[in-house]
């Protein structure tokens, strides 16, 4: 088992095959001028996890890529927010800063619309976004901004969310919650705290201060991550220090592809270690076109309503879903979602599963494996 997954940490970025087949359409604007997407990641991380030191690594380094970064209301003393104009009016970037390795980094207090349309004025000046969110946001509400087909969704795409994990405090903070965090859930069951909602929405973790813990501890936390969320990729760090951009932060893909050995890796790395949020893996056969109305109205009531068609099942939230669905006719649909958001997209490289069926990952709370596959099942037939 942990041979497998140390295998896959150190596997190269996303599928070539699955980037190519899922690629970004090309708009064109009013003026005629072909537009390219901009891909957005979102960074985020429990207060204290080195946040700020992964940003302070990328505006620095001379990585030779021209990379924008909106800061979402930062609080604290580090060198790049002092050095920053916060805005005084609500919502409204006051300035950009261009710094010299070409990057830009502006400092917003919203989710960072109102600083995405100002960065948008200074397209071609960069060709990536980093928005780095505050230690208590809720990444779930965030992605979908960036996760829509018009408005903004028309300049920029979501590439994916990276959660920074400290190693040394993690496992204190998803035990622990602080009352003003999740007082609903006090005395009642499991706690869902922030650092659980930042890790199960995370396409890829950085864990980081691997420095100040030992190879015990490491081995407990990898394991409750890992538990929490099975699709991930972790990446382990010092001070932050990724081994690379490309696939770590930049150009994961995470909205637009699915690859097969990302949903079996989730398969077989279900486990119980965390009593609030687990990682499942359903299995689905190769359907006829006309079953997937009943595929459509399942996630509908699990995603909308947190209920199970022809189950019962209680306290459900799903955070997040991916699948591959092998179709009788040969094509392959792909599953995409986060919260209650969810959409099919095709898949233009053919079933490429053997007639094998497919596979639908739920990230979330409440998830009983075997009950949701009973349901599954019975919708399907
Ligand atoms: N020992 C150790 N210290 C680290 C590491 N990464 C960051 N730090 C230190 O931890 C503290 C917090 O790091 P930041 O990068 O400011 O964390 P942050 O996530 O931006 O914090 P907030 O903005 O408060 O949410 C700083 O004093 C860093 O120097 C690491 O890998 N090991």
């Amino acid at each position: 088992m942990m041979e497998f997954e140390e295998d896959r940490e150190e596997a190269p970025p996303l599928l070539d095959a699955a980037q190519d087949d899922e690629d970004v359409p090309q708009l064109v604007d009013s003026a005629g001028e072909p537009q390219v997407k901009v891909p957005i990641t979102i960074v985020t991380g429990y207060l204290g996890a080195g946040k700020t030191t992964l940003l302070n690594y990328i505006l620095n380094e001379q990585h030779g890529k021209k990379i924008a970064v909106i800061l979402n209301e930062f609080g604290n003393s580090s060198d790049i927010e002092k050095s920053l104009t916060v805005n005084t009016e609500e919502g409204k970037v006051e300035e950009w800063l261009d710094l010299a390795n070409g990057c830009l980094c502006c400092s917003v207090k919203d989710t960072g619309v109102n600083a995405i349309e100002s960065l948008m004025a200074r397209r071609g000046a960069f060709d990536y976004i980093l928005l780095e969110t505050t230690g208590l946001a809720d990444p779930g509400n965030i992605a979908p901004i960036f996760w829509v087909d018009d408005g903004l969704g028309s300049t920029i795409y979501l590439d994916g969310i990276v959660t920074l994990v400290d190693a040394k405090n993690i496992l204190r903070s998803l035990d622990a919650p602080t009352p003003e965090e999740t007082p609903e859930d006090h005395g009642q069951g499991p706690h869902l705290t922030t650092a659980h909602l930042q890790i199960s929405h995370a396409d890829v973790i950085v864990l980081n201060k691997t420095d100040i813990v030992s190879a015990d501890e490491l081995d407990a936390v990898r394991a409750r991550i890992r538990a929490i969320n099975a699709l991930a990729r972790i990446h382990e760090t010092a001070y932050s220090a990724v081994p690379r951009l490309e696939g770590v932060l930049l150009d994961l893909h995470a909205y637009n592809a699915v690859p097969v050995e990302e949903l079996d890796f989730a398969r077989k790395g279900h486990s119980h270690l965390d009593p609030t949020i687990s990682t499942i893996a359903l299995e689905v056969p190769v359907l006829a076109e006309e079953k997937l109305a009943a595929l459509d109205s399942w996630l509908q009531a699990l995603l909308w309503e947190g209920t199970l068609l022809g189950g019962e099942a209680e306290g459900i939230e799903v955070h997040r879903t991916k699948g591959r669905i092998e179709l009788a006719s040969g094509g392959v649909k792909l599953l995409q979602g986060v919260r209650e958001m969810f959409e099919f997209t095709d898949s233009r490289e053919g079933a490429g599963g053997e007639g094998s069926g497919g596979k639908i990952v739920l990230i979330g709370k409440g998830l009983d494996e075997e009950k949701f596959a009973a349901s599954l099942a019975k919708a399907l037939t």
